[in-house]
């Protein structure tokens, strides 16, 4: 039976050291950091997601502002709302919730955050640095970032010598993970829809990581016996013995089968999913010490 990768445990971890980094922070200099989150119209998912990203910045100290704008929102009333962001000195992250409604063109929008501020790693000066392997002085994409931690759980920093797949090639997560296991010496695949024998391709994997966005896709067939498997589907699917109409959040792994082979893997929820949210908590801190020239906490 394989190892299960705790992401609860690890991401409060991070967040103990964001915490004492925020106090170390407002003492210092008597700021606390300050992190905006944007959401666009009404999806209630979304809507969960940054709630659950506001809580958490209150717990960690920090100044927490939630910009609720309406679905009708247009594209100059957004990148305005970013450019005051931009120049707000209270603030030193931003994150717009994605996806934005479909009128809305959101490259232009992340573009348009300060690369000082992107704590989301999207814009391409943080995607270029760790491109080009400066992963010290940008911001680095949440999610993957936290994958990372999980992955060096179980086989330390150091990943020479094994072979990573990553399936999934967004700007979000698929890219910035595939260069994040290569700056850490994995010999790296980005797999990804078009590819041609995805299972072959996923069995040659020491270290398996799943973000296609479809429930359960990845089967035990395509896991290498012992491989570390790190799911980053977030599903959500009917869940009907909660009760009728209820539902639930399933990764892009089959769990069970899939650990009956694994040597490690992390489930849904309570994997990287926890580790996303501890990971843009401590990018805002990294944010706000760098402002005011303050020691940078290690993750
Ligand atoms: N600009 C932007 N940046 C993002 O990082 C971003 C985004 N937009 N849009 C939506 C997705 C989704 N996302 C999640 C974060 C935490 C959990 C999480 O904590 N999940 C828990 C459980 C959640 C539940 O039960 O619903 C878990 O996996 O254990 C899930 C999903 C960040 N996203």
């Amino acid at each position: 039976m394989a190892t299960i990768i705790d992401g609860k445990v690890a991401a409060q971890s991070v967040i103990e050291t964001v915490t004492r980094a925020a106090a170390a922070l407002e003492s210092g200099v008597g700021v606390k950091p300050g992190l905006a989150v944007v959401i666009v119209g009404n999806d209630p998912a979304s809507h969960a997601y940054v709630n659950s990203k506001s809580k958490m910045a209150k717990q960690c100290g920090f100044n927490s502002v939630q910009h609720s704008l309406p679905e009708e929102t247009t594209q100059e009333e957004l990148e305005k709302l970013v450019s005051e962001l931009n120049a707000d000195p209270a603030i030193h992250g931003i994150l717009v919730q994605l996806p934005l409604p479909k009128h809305l063109k959101s490259e232009p929008v992340i573009q348009s955050i300060a690369p000082e501020k992107d704590v989301d790693g999207l814009n391409v000066v943080n995607a270029g640095k760790l491109a080009t392997g400066d992963l010290a002085s940008g911001l680095i994409s949440c999610t993957p970032a936290g994958a990372l931690i999980l992955i060096n759980k179980i086989h330390g920093a150091d990943l020479s010598g094994l072979n990573a797949v990553v399936i999934g090639r967004s700007n979000l997560f698929g890219k910035p993970m595939a260069m994040l296991l290569l700056s850490s010496n994995a010999t790296v695949t980005m797999a990804h829809s078009r590819s041609k024998d995805l299972p072959g391709i996923c069995r040659q994997a020491d270290i398996l990581v799943a973000a296609v966005g479809r429930p359960h896709m990845v089967r035990a067939g395509w896991v290498k016996p012992g491989a570390t498997v790190v799911d980053v589907g977030i599903n959500r699917v009917p869940a009907p013995e909660k009760g009728e109409g209820k539902t639930k959040i399933t990764g892009d792994v089959a769990y069970e089968e899939c650990a009956a082979v694994a040597g490690a893997i992390t489930p849904v929820p309570g994997g990287v999913g926890p580790m996303t949210i501890a990971m843009l908590m401590a990018n805002t801190v990294v944010a706000a010490c760098r402002t005011f020239g303050r020691p940078i906490p290690k993750f």
